[in-house]
């Protein structure tokens, strides 16, 4: 297991008004598993996806991140946790526009302090994996939309997590990249990392093992194969 939510879930306050963004929630996300989260606008599944990332802390109940307690981390903990163990990827792909795919891929290793020997070798791996090694000195705009997303997939999975979080990394791809990317996805999980993607794209169904709807702050499992 990756990820465990104990009743845990999140609540704004804008004024003096509350806002439950997500009810308590239960559920736990393993290794190997390609989750999808879907449901409407609004309904709380960045909210979701954001706890899973250790990017908020829940406002009520427990949220444990490879076999960490979040709700007594700090936040320099917190920051440490998300760089070692969490790789993320997003609808815009979010790639710097000055640096080659290489060295957009290269940027957490960076930030993780390997030697210069150690990146080369890593990065060349992870481009391997995307199938975008021939690519590698190419500025993002030189690439489509899913070339793009496949560096920002090589970005993410360089240092080696154990969890891969997507928010909507198809909705700017066309069918062809969306298949793509979605198949590298689910291959990821297949060797065993924990895959969580937030979609309002029911194509997605098909490359899911689990599919956890929210709906108005409320998540409930709908499939599980
Ligand atoms: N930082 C915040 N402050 C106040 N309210 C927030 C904050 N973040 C989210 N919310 C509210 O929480 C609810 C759930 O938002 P969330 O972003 O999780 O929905 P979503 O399902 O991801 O929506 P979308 O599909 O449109 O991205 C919404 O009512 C939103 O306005």
């Amino acid at each position: 297991m990756i990820a465990l939510l104990e009743g845990a879930g999140k609540e704004y306050e804008v004024g003096d008004q509350k806002i439950v963004a997500l009810h308590p929630t239960s559920l736990q996300l393993n290794e190997g598993e390609l989750m999808l989260i879907i449901g409407p606008s609004g309904s709380g599944k960045t909210t979701l996806l954001s706890l899973l990332g250790c990017v908020i802390y829940p406002s009520f109940g427990d949220l444990w991140v490879a076999g960490k307690h979040i709700n007594q981390l700090k936040g320099k903990e917190l920051s440490k946790l998300r760089l070692d163990t969490i790789g993320f990827v997003f609808q815009s792909f979010n790639l710097l526009a000055p640096l080659n795919a290489e060295d957009n891929v290269a940027l957490p290793l960076k930030l993780q302090g390997y030697s210069n020997t150690e990146v080369k070798n890593k990065v060349q791996k992870a481009l391997e994996i995307v199938g975008m090694t021939e690519r590698r000195k190419n500025l993002p705009k030189q690439l489509s939309g899913g070339q793009q997303q496949r560096i920002a997939i090589a970005r993410a999975l360089v240092t080696e997590p154990k969890l891969i979080l997507c928010d909507e990394p198809t909705a700017s791809l066309d069918k062809d990249s969306l298949e793509i990317v979605m198949k590298e996805l689910r291959a990821l999980a297949k060797k065993g990392k924990s895959v969580a993607v937030v979609t309002h794209d029911p194509r997605l169904e098909a490359y899911a093992d689990r599919v956890v709807e929210v709906k108005n702050g409320i998540a409930t499992e709908i499939f599980k194969s």
